[in-house]
Formats: C-alpha cells, sequence, structure tokens
C-alpha cells in the first residue's frame, strides 16, 4: 500500500472500487485502489488524461461514491454516509479550489468568499470580519467590492482559495488550480497553497499537469492504471532498469 507509517492516516482509501457505465459496458477505472495520507500532507497527484483524477477527487469529495471499499476522512467514513450527511460534512471539512475559479459573476469579491459561511449559524457581522480575514490572507484586503470580470486570473484564484479557506476546514482539494495561469501567477498561488499547508496546517490534495506545480507539494503520486505510485518509487524503478 502507498501510504505512511506511525499515527493513523487522515485519510485512508482502502480497496476501492470505482467503474463508469457506458449503456451495456461497464469500464473499470479503479479495482483496488489503495492510499493513506497524513494529517498536515500536501500531495500532488499527476497521471495522464482519463486515468482517474477527477474520480479520485469527487470520491474524496463525497461527490462520487465508491462501487466498493473504504473512504475514510478523520473519523467520517465517506462510502456510508446519506447525501446530506455528506453536505454536512463538506460544509465543515472541505474547501474546493478550482481550475477556472468557478466565482460567481454577479457577486463581488467578499460576496463570493461569503458564500460558504450563509451555511453557518453567524451574524452578519461575524461572517464580515471572517471574510475581511482570508482576504487579508490571500493579499487581496481592500478588493472587497471588485467584482470577478474586473480581476486577474490569480486574482480570481485567489478568491477562490479564500472561499475555499473562510470556514477553516481541515481539507483541501484543488483541481489543477493553476491550469489556467501564467508561469509567475501560477508560481505566487502555489506559494500560497504551501503558505496554508506549512502555517495553518491544511491537508492539501492537488491534481496537477505541471511537473513544476507537483514540485511545490511534499509528496507527488503518479496515478496510472488504477493505482498510485509515489515519485521516488518511479526514481527508483527507473535506477534499477539502467
Ligand atoms: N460521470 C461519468 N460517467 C461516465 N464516465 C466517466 C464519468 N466520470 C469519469 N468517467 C470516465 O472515467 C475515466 C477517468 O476520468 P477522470 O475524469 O477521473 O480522469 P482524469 O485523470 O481526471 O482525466 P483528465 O486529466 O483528462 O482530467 C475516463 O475514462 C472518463 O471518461
Amino acid at each position: 500500500m502507498t501510504g505512511t507509517t506511525g499515527e493513523e492516516p487522515y485519510i485512508e482509501i482502502q480497496g476501492v472500487k470505482k467503474g463508469f457505465r457506458f449503456g451495456a459496458e461497464k469500464i473499470a477505472i479503479f479495482s483496488d485502489l489503495n492510499l493513506n495520507i497524513a494529517r498536515g500532507d500536501f500531495v500532488a497527484v499527476m497521471g495522464p488524461s482519463g486515468s482517474g483524477k477527477s474520480t479520485l477527487l469527487n470520491m474524496l469529495s463525497g461527490i462520487d461514491r465508491p462501487d466498493g471499499g473504504r473512504v475514510r476522512i478523520g473519523n467520517s467514513h465517506l462510502e456510508q454516509m446519506g447525501e446530506s450527511a455528506k453536505a454536512s460534512w463538506r460544509a465543515h471539512n472541505l474547501g474546493i479550489v478550482f481550475q477556472f475559479y468557478n466565482l460567481l459573476p454577479m457577486l463581488n469579491t467578499a460576496q463570493n468568499v461569503e458564500l460558504p459561511l450563509l451555511l453557518k449559524p453567524l451574524s452578519r457581522k461575524q461572517r464580515g470580519e471572517r471574510v475581511d480575514t482570508v482576504l487579508d490572507l490571500v493579499g487581496l484586503n481592500g478588493r472587497q467590492k471588485q467584482y470577478p470580470a474586473r480581476m486577474s486570473g490569480g486574482q480570481q484564484q485567489r478568491v477562490g482559495i479564500a472561499r475555499a479557506i473562510v470556514t477553516d476546514p481541515g481539507l483541501l482539494l484543488c483541481d489543477e488550480p493553476t491550469g489556467d495561469l501564467d508561469r509567475k501567477s501560477a508560481n505566487d498561488i502555489l506559494e500560497m497553497l504551501g503558505f496554508l499547508n506549512r502555517e495553518l496546517n491544511k491537508t492539501i490534495v492537488m491534481v496537477t499537469h505541471d511537473p513544476e506545480a507537483a514540485g511545490f507539494a511534499k509528496r507527488t503520486l503518479h496515478l496510472n492504471k488504477g493505482e498510485f505510485v509515489e515519485q521516488g518509487q518511479i526514481f527508483k524503478q527507473e535506477m534499477t532498469r539502467q
């Protein structure tokens, strides 16, 4: 199993099976997927198109249910939970950062970031304070009233990150968070994810096609043919072949 030793892992994927049906045909993506991730880790997941990276993120967010096996995050067994329990779990534990930011164009920066807080029993003043705190954290203090259309891609992704962390979740899932950005803006965003990991102990799972982006993570996993291989492991395999 690809994983960590010592204390119980924060995320445990065990014996996961997942396939999709195309008419009469069933395509297996994973037949026995196993992975452990420690709390506070920053993991990059790479792999060819169609290898199942988005399917993995969807199972970690509880959007996709495995056909078999276990997906445990903290004390929550996602494969056993109903939809409303998963929605509540997501609202408390998870932030998602998307490739194309997924900001609502008719809302300004502060309103976009405030959205996840509307599910919480907080006063308007408390929500405003939290929004200001996270906007400060991502370097967008003073931009509260600006609309997404008037911001650069890098700034929009900062808003996306602020929205992902405003509920103070333990886990951040990032789906190609720099896929739409130039190198400089991408590196700024990756530095920020590194900061959230190091200083706020956020566990981060980031799907990326970009080896330079993966270089910001503590650990890189390659997903291929339904299995994970650790970056160091690939290096060892190449050395053995030479
Ligand atoms: N909802 C779905 N219904 C049917 N097939 C699906 C569904 N979601 C994913 N698939 C199939 O599962 C496989 C894995 O898809 P997935 O999107 O997870 O790959 P990926 O590694 O994220 O690819 P990419 O790098 O291109 O985004 C693909 O063959 C895809 O067509």
